[in-house]
């Protein structure tokens, strides 16, 4: 107390000092510099403490607000918590399902459904090497890897039992594979199955759909899908339109398709064009539907990409069925992309009912992919990301010293992440971006993927993709139509049916 008393006596000393100064101060000089230094104090630490009041509220608020951004985009049931913790993901991805907006919608109603109703859930890779327990299977926990962060991949070892692959194995043998026929010619390899390969006139005679000697815009589009089995890749059919778009009379001859044609089959090193025109393709492959009165297996591979991913089961049972894939020695599958970019001219063929897509071409829409390896090779077989976590994606990069990355026939060892197959094991990776708001952006450059040639034994694959059109709006038709289409069946007969892929896919 005492001191205080002292302290307070000496500070009060002070200030009559101080107003006698500020008297005086005017006329003396002297006095000036001592009024001005103790002024200059107490200004300052008025100052001072505001601005570290500011600061602190200022902290405060960027603390709620990352707590509450943490807190909306992980949601309170996410797969994974943290390292080791994991909820019971199937039984969450159900209840949990976005409903299709009401067909009487408004532009309005379509926004706010979009924000409310339609997010794809993805799943956080934190880093490169981080392990999450998943629980998908009862009784039992899974570990999945984060492999890269671009694209988001994950690994999952273990995710079917050895027993469960031999059965889509034998499955799939039972359907009998078909050649995936590539899309340009293989240089010169010796092959089990030799690759088609077609001349520029030949090309342009299959896109003349009515043989006039004119190639239409129509013909052009009407062909041309970027993948599973078909022979003219989105960079070829890009370039077809733009050279298409710059002639006058609106059609190419023969000599018009010539040169836009032969410039995107120019080495890539010689054009400033994108690459992977050059799409080639060794090995065999079927389809297994996996809806109601499918084996029992395949229902639970459908089911566990449901709990993987999280994604609603309306969108994955509406899915492309399972392909599965054999490779044989010195089969491969050079780099591409699983999904396509969205471009003006193109509509995602698993959506294709719900829209007016008479002018417009059929590309594969896949948010995701799920990889089973079902066998692994002896040797070789391992799939190729090259540009997997790179700084940028710049496709020049994709050409060291004068080999192109994407040929995984020469260049498999070169890639930025090569993944052994192994049993059991499954690979997830999204194809897409996010758009920012819950749903499917862009197409995710960093998803190049390809498979090495096989050197020894037999690799079996199967993919699971997930479909989903970047138009949401298009997706919700898509998936009314099928509930209604499923409301009538299910009043004439019990069983469902799927319309999704079973004529896309006449093979099934
Ligand atoms: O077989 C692999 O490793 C990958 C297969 C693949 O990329 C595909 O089928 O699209
Ligand atoms: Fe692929």
């Amino acid at each position: 107390m005492e001191e205080i008393q002292e302290e307070f006596l000496e500070q009060e000393e002070e200030e009559s000092i101080l107003s006698k100064n500020l008297i005086s101060s005017r006329y003396n000089a002297p006095f000036r510099s001592t009024r001005m230094h103790i002024q200059r104090s107490n200004v300052c630490s008025r100052a001072y403490f505001v601005v570290v009041m500011v600061f602190f509220h200022v902290y405060i608020l960027n603390v709620i607000a990352l707590l509450l951004y943490v807190h909306y985009n992980n949601g309170p049931g996410d797969l994974v918590s943290a390292d080791g913790d994991a909820s019971a993901p199937v039984r969450d991805s159900r209840s949990r399902l976005p409903q299709p907006a009401p067909p009487s919608a408004g532009k309005l109603h379509d926004e706010e459904d979009y924000s409310q109703s339609f997010s794809l859930h993805r799943i956080e890779g934190i880093r490169v090497g981080h392990i999450q327990q998943v629980s998908i299977v009862p009784e039992r926990t899974h570990e999945m890897k984060t492999l890269s962060l671009k694209p988001l991949l994950f690994e999952i070892p273990g995710f079917l039992s050895e027993e469960e692959c031999r059965v889509v194995v034998q499955l799939a043998q039972l359907k009998g594979l078909m050649n995936s026929q590539p899309l340009t010619p293989s240089q010169g390899q010796e092959s089990n199955q030799p690759l088609l390969s077609f001349s520029t006139e030949e090309v342009f005679s299959l896109l003349d759909l009515n043989q006039d000697g004119f190639l239409q815009k129509q013909e052009i589009l009407s062909h041309s899908r970027s993948r599973d089995g078909t022979w003219l890749s989105p960079d070829s059919l890009r370039q077809i339109l733009t050279g298409l778009e710059a002639c006058l009379t609106g059609m190419l001859t023969l000599g018009d398709f010539r040169q836009v044609y032969d410039v995107s089959h120019q080495p890539q090193q010689q054009r400033s064009g994108k690459l992977h025109t050059h799409f080639k393709q060794r090995s065999r492959h079927t389809w297994l539907y996996q809806g109601p009165g499918s084996h029992h297996v395949l229902q639970t591979l459908r089911k566990r990409v449901m709990g993987l991913t999280r994604l609603p089961s309306s969108l994955v049972e509406l899915s492309e069925p399972l392909q599965v894939n054999r490779y044989e020695p010195r089969d491969f599958s050079s780099s591409h992309y699983d999904s396509s970019s969205s471009l003006p001219e193109t509509t995602c063929a698993h959506t294709r009912l719900a829209g007016n897509t008479s002018a417009l071409t059929e590309v594969s829409c896949r948010y995701l992919t799920v990889l089973f390896y079902l066998s692994s090779a002896e040797d070789g077989g391992e799939t190729t990301f090259p540009v997997a976590d790179n700084r940028t994606y710049d496709e020049q990069a994709l050409i060291q010293d004068g080999v192109d990355l994407t040929d995984t026939q020469q260049t498999c060892g070169k890639g930025n992440l090569r993944i052994k197959p192994t049993t059991g094991t499954a690979l997830l990776w999204y194809n897409h971006l996010s758009d920012g708001r819950g749903w499917m952006g862009e197409l995710d450059e960093y998803s190049l993927h390809g498979d090495c040639p096989v050197r020894r034994g037999v690799k079996w694959v199967a993919s699971s993709w997930v479909n989903v059109d970047p138009d949401h709006q298009q997706q919700a038709r898509y998936q009314r139509l099928v509930a209604q289409r499923h409301q009538t069946k299910s009043g004439m007969e019990d069983q469902y049916y799927p319309l999704s892929h079973s004529d896309l896919h006449l093979d099934l």
